[in-house]
Formats: structure tokens, sequence, C-alpha cells
């Protein structure tokens, strides 16, 4: 008899299967629209993706969520950010308020925007638009302790999970999780060492602005980090919780809700991919879901989309992170689905095929 999961366990479960003959009845229907083969390039093969995880011969994304996920970070001690920790709060106000970069990418394509405070140092206080979850004012200081209790981790996995629901329930075709916390990208450098046993110097950058001497004392910390924690860094999800942050486990646990809900996420920069290694470490079925925005200037980015066998949408140097990333990449896929759905086929429009 399969032993019944534990409810804590909910992301051992599989992802819901891709729908294989969706894809081939767009991969048919593209052969047939007006245009050489393959002229449309990627824009085809990412409406023939689509429709296999939509089911459907022809797939829609009238409807997208983004939730950007705050939470700050005990390493911030260590000195590791440009930035004073008092900004994750800060712009959790500005998110409310509409005026970070994700609340106009949000806005100008009428998509859903919600954030969840998952514990700030700088408490913004209850604000329309916000949920709060404060799970601790900040993370421990992963260099001597788990960056999360266990249950703070079940917590912040379960939040990922909470707004993928809400997306579905909603009625959503897309999730985009963006994530806000001064001191993440030393966290997502961390943990994608400990996942990929790289040395931190190829994962630590500049993150919001270090110089050279900077990116050397993180680069230092995050080997603290990880001989702190050596032998016990086997486990992915031990790894999360260890040398991970709030707003990075509840993004895991979102790419793994959105797998077994059968939600495609379009991932965002270097944090959102370091969570999303992680969700693919503890379930390998959740990368079929997984479609990936930009490559970021964050110099770690290429080795995470690498190890993911992930090619990017876009190039544009962005490395703002909030979810913005995918926000300017959501108009190719809406566009490939456009294309995809409304162009004529030879035979619709009269026009002559290929010789052969
Ligand atoms: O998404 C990215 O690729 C990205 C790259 C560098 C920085 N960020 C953002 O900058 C913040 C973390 O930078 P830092 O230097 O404080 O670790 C955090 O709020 C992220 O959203 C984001
Ligand atoms: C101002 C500011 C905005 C951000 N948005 C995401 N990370 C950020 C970091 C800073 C410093």
């Amino acid at each position: 008899m399969t032993p019944t999961p534990n409810e804590s366990d909910w992301w051992r479960q599989p992802a819901k299967p891709l729908h294989r003959p969706a894809g081939e009845a767009a991969a048919r229907r593209q052969a047939q629209l007006t245009k050489p083969p393959g002229a449309l390039g990627r824009l085809e093969a990412i409406a023939i993706q689509l429709a296999s995880m939509q089911g459907r011969e022809r797939p829609a994304l009238e409807r997208a969520q983004i939730t950007v996920f705050a939470g700050d970070h005990g390493v911030m001690a260590e000195g590791v950010s440009a930035f004073p920790q008092a900004v994750t709060g800060e712009m959790v106000k500005n998110f409310a308020r509409g005026g970070a970069a994700i609340s106009v990418l949000a806005r100008e394509q009428g998509v859903r925007l919600e954030v969840v405070d998952l514990g700030t140092v700088n408490d913004p206080g209850p604000l329309d638009g916000v949920i709060r979850l404060r799970l601790a004012p900040s993370t421990a200081n992963f260099t001597s302790a788990p960056a999360m209790t266990e249950s703070q981790f079940e917590q912040a996995l379960a939040a990922g999970r909470a707004a993928v629901a809400r997306a579905a329930g909603a009625g959503a075709q897309l999730f985009i999780a963006g994530e806000m916390g001064i001191g993440n990208t030393t966290a997502a450098a961390a943990l994608a060492c400990g996942l990929i046993g790289l040395p931190a110097q190829l994962m630590a950058g500049p993150g919001t602005g270090l110089d050279a001497e900077g990116v050397a004392r993180k680069a230092a910390v995050i080997d603290r980090a990880l001989a702190c924690h050596a032998g016990q860094l086997a486990e992915p999800a031990e790894a999360l919780r260890r040398l991970g942050g709030f707003e990075l486990a509840a993004i895991a646990g979102a790419c793994i809700a959105c797998a077994q809900k059968g939600l495609p996420m379009l991932v965002d920069g270097f944090i959102v991919t370091a969570a999303a290694l992680a969700a693919v470490r503890m379930q390998p079925t959740v990368r079929d879901w997984l479609l990936f925005a930009h490559a970021s200037a964050e110099p770690g980015h290429g080795h995470l989309l690498q190890m993911l066998g992930a090619q990017p949408l876009i190039d544009l140097n962005l490395r703002l992170g909030e979810g913005s990333g995918a926000a300017v990449a959501l108009p190719l896929l809406r566009l490939a689905c456009a294309l995809h759905n409304g162009m004529a086929t030879f035979a619709e429009a009269g026009v002559s095929e290929k010789h052969g």
C-alpha cells in the first residue's frame, strides 16, 4: 500500500504530467500556418510548450498573476549588500502604493499583483494588497545557524503554495514569482553553491551594487556558511532551510505547487532561479512547468540556467528582481499565443505551400 503523505510533505508529490497530444496538435497547427516552417523561431516552440502545459491546441494567457515574496536576511549582519536592510520593508510600502517597477509592469499589462510580507525588520505595517505572514523579523544569520527553523521553513513553503492556489482560484493561466529582500543574492548564491557544489567565487556577484572588494567579502561569507553547514546539505530541502530565505523557500513552494496544479511558471532572475533549482532538486518533475524569462546581469545566473538546461527568452542586462524580468518577457509569451491562434493556415488563405 502506498503510504498517505503527511500534509507537511505535500511538496514530495510529483507534477501534473504534460498533455503530449495537445502539444502534438499545436505542432501540427504551426506547420500549417502561413510562414516558412520554423520561421517564427522560438515563438513557435513556446506556443507548442504552452499547449502541452494547458492541455489545449490553442493556449491562452489572458490572465496572469505576479506574487512578490518579501523577506529579510540575518546574513546582512556580515555586510553583504550595498543597501541597508530597511529597504526591504520600505519597498513593500512602495509596492502597495504602486510606485515600484513591478507595480508599473503589472498595471501596464493588466496583471494581478500581490505582495506577501514573510518577515521584514522594518515592519511596514498593514497595507492594502499586502498579505502579512510574518514568520520573524528576518531569517537567522546562516554563517552560524540554519536560516530557518523547521516550522518557519514549512510555513514559508506553504505560503508559496497558498499564493498559487489564489492564482488558480482567480483563473490565472500563468504564475510569476517575484522577490524583494536586501541580502538575498547572498542567500541565493549560498543555496546554489550548497546544491551544486560550486565554489562561492563563481556565484557571488555585485547584487545591488557591491564593488570588487565587497564581492570578495561576500564570497568569503558564503564560504564560511558552507563550512558551517558542511555534511548537512545532501537533502535539497535541508539546503534550502539552512541557506535560503523566507522568500526563497516560498518561491520554491510556489514552483512545486504550480507544477502540481499544472500552472506554467515564468521564472525571473538570479534569486528566483536559485529557488527554482532547489524546487527541481526537491521534486525533479517540476522542471517541465518552468519557462525562463531572462538572463540576469548577476554573474552566477548563467551557471544556474545551465544547470537547469534553460534558455532564457531575453537578455536586457536587468538585475532588479521583484519579478520584473518575467513581467518584461510576458508580452513575448502573449504574442507567441496570438500568432499561434490567430494566423491563417495555407489552406484558409489560399497561399501555396513549400515544394515537396
Ligand atoms: O533578480 C536578479 O537577478 C537580481 C539581481 C541582483 C539584485 N536583485 C535584487 O536586489 C536585492 C538583493 O541584492 P543584494 O545586493 O542586497 O543581495 C533583492 O531585493 C533582489 O530583488 C535581483
Ligand atoms: C531600491 C531597491 C529596489 C529593489 N527592488 C528589488 N530589489 C531592490 C533593491 C533596492 C535597493
